[in-house]
C-alpha cells in the first residue's frame, strides 16, 4: 500500500528544507566550490562587513550570470574572490542546497575542486580559513550551508 502523507511526515520529520512551491520568491541560482587541499582541508571564506550574513563563513562563489554555466560562473568566482584559475573539468559536482530565504529561493550547486593555478589571497572576503570538515562546525555559516557541512564531511 502506497504510504499516506502522514506516514511521510513521520519518515522525515524536520522535512525538506523548502515547500514544494516557491510562491513569489525568485529562485537564484549560485553556484559555490569547495577547494580541497591535499590535507583534506576545505577552504572557507569569512563575509565582509557590509554584506547580508557578514561574518558567517562561506564557501567561495556567487551568482550565475545570465548566460553562464555554473562551471563558467565559478572559474569567475574563484579568479574574482581568491586570485586562483582553475577550468570546468577541475569541478566535481558533489551536492547542493535548495533553501528558503526570506526574499529568495537559493538554489546552490556546491562543485568540489582539488586543482587550480596561483597562490590563494582573499580578494573580497575579510579572511579566508582552511579547515577539516569535521571542524567546520565551529565557523557559523549561512542557513544553506548546514546541511552541505554534513554531506563534507560523509563525502570527502
Ligand atoms: N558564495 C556563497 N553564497 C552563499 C553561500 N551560502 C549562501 O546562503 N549563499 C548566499 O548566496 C548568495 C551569493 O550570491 P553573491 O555572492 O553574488 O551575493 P552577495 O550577497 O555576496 O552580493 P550581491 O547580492 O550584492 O551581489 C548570497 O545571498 C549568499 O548569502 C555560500 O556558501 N557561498
Amino acid at each position: 500500500m502506497a504510504p499516506t502523507a502522514a506516514d511521510l511526515d513521520d519518515l522525515c520529520p524536520s522535512g525538506p528544507a523548502t515547500p514544494v512551491a516557491a510562491g513569489p520568491k525568485p529562485v537564484v541560482l549560485v553556484v559555490a566550490g569547495a577547494l580541497v587541499d591535499i590535507d583534506g582541508r576545505v577552504l572557507i571564506a569569512k563575509r565582509p562587513e557590509g554584506k547580508k550574513m557578514a561574518g558567517l563563513w562561506e564557501f567561495p562563489g556567487g551568482k550565475v550570470e545570465p548566460g553562464e554555466t555554473p562551471e563558467a560562473a565559478l572559474v569567475r568566482e574563484l579568479r574574482e574572490e581568491l586570485g586562483i584559475d582553475t577550468s570546468g573539468s577541475c569541478l566535481a559536482p558533489l551536492t547542493f542546497a535548495s533553501h528558503e530565504y526570506d526574499d529568495f529561493h537559493l538554489l546552490m550547486p556546491l562543485y568540489v575542486c582539488r586543482r587550480w593555478r596561483g597562490r590563494i589571497a582573499a580578494k573580497e572576503h575579510s579572511e579566508i580559513k582552511w579547515v577539516r570538515p569535521l571542524q567546520m562546525g565551529a565557523y557559523p555559516m549561512p542557513p544553506a550551508d548546514v546541511p552541505l557541512v554534513s554531506m563534507l564531511r560523509d563525502l570527502l
